[in-house]
């Protein structure tokens, strides 16, 4: 929906941390060009050079909102926060946005089981969607994935192979990790117990319960995931590439709007996109 904002639809107020990292500079640039939604706070860690700076300032545009690191006064006149940062910030952040009954999309990746488990606990009083991948492509390869493990689950072993840039710090990233709980989960598996990680030396024939999981990092790849199921005499390549950010962005725009009818609960994209 990217329905314009009436005076009985108001624009959605959004925040955006992390402002001047790679997704941050594209969520502003998506919500300075959405209809339905304005920018009403940026953040970035303390110390950081963007701070001080306009938000709208790498697109060239002036949006009267300043960079901050101090939360209250870059959550105050927000109705929502997108998130892709850190996991210890994320959760800084969460707690800011429970005490000002802000809402939150987080697409940060990396967190612990704990990390997680606070999430939780926080989404009982404000309403948050938490999504490795927010794009409808990646989404909609998950239900691909859960329908095509179903038919192979027995004669085919699995592999995911995953590439990003040289400067992303979390691996295997947050979608490939997904993508083996989903598997998982269609099979009866526990993704802990038979997930594989690394192998080097000499490993032992390959346990037809396993599911194996490859890391690529290099130059400016924005984030190709592969799943293999190799059979004997076929295998099947199930992929999304993604070329640009944008469909990130446009995803949590989908969440935050989603949010609107919302008081508290923790959601993925699958119930943004109507995929459960
Ligand atoms: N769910 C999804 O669809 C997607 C998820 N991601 C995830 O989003 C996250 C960010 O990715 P990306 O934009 O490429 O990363 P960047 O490193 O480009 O940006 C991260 C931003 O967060 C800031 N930051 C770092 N640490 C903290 C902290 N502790 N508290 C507050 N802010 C902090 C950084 O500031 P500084 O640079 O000064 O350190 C920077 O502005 C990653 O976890 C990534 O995996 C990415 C793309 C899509
Ligand atoms: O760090 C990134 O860039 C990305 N991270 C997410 C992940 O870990 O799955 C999503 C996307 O692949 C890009």
């Amino acid at each position: 929906m990217t329905a314009s904002s009436t005076s009985s639809n108001p624009a959605r107020r959004i925040a955006v941390a992390g402002a001047s990292g790679r997704m941050g500079r594209m969520l502003i640039e998506a919500v300075l060009a959405a209809d339905d939604c304005r920018l009403a706070g940026a953040l970035d860690i303390a110390g950081s050079p963007a701070l001080g700076q306009d938000a709208g300032a790498p697109l060239g545009a002036t949006t009267g909102v300043p960079i901050v690191s101090d939360l209250r006064e870059g959550l105050a006149n927000s109705q929502v926060l997108i998130d892709f940062t850190r996991p210890e910030g994320t959760l800084a952040h969460l707690k800011v946005c429970r005490e000002l009954g802000v809402q939150a999309v987080i697409g940060t990746t990396g967190f612990s089981d704990e990390q997680k488990a606070q999430i939780a606990e926080i989404a009982r009083d404000i309403a948050i969607v938490l999504a490795p991948n927010m794009s409808v492509g990646v989404n909609v390869t998950l239900k691909l994935l859960e329908m095509a493990a179903k038919a192979m689950s027995t004669g085919y072993d699995i592999e995911i192979v995953e590439a990003h840039h040289r400067h992303k710090v979390d691996a295997p990233s947050g979608t490939a990790l997904k993508m083996g709980e989903v598997i998982a989960q269609a099979l009866g598996r526990d993704l802990k117990d038979c997930a594989v990680y690394a192998r080097e030396g000499v490993t032992g024939e390959r346990d037809p319960s396993s599911i194996g999981f490859a890391t690529i990092r290099g130059g400016d790849i924005v984030g190709d995931h592969t799943v293999l199921f190799a059979g004997t005499g076929e295998r099947i390549e199930i992929s999304h590439k993604s070329s640009n950010r944008n469909g990130y962005a446009q995803g949590s725009l989908r969440a935050a709007r989603f949010l609107a009818g919302h008081k508290s609960g923790l959601f993925d994209m699958f119930d943004v996109l109507g995929l459960r």
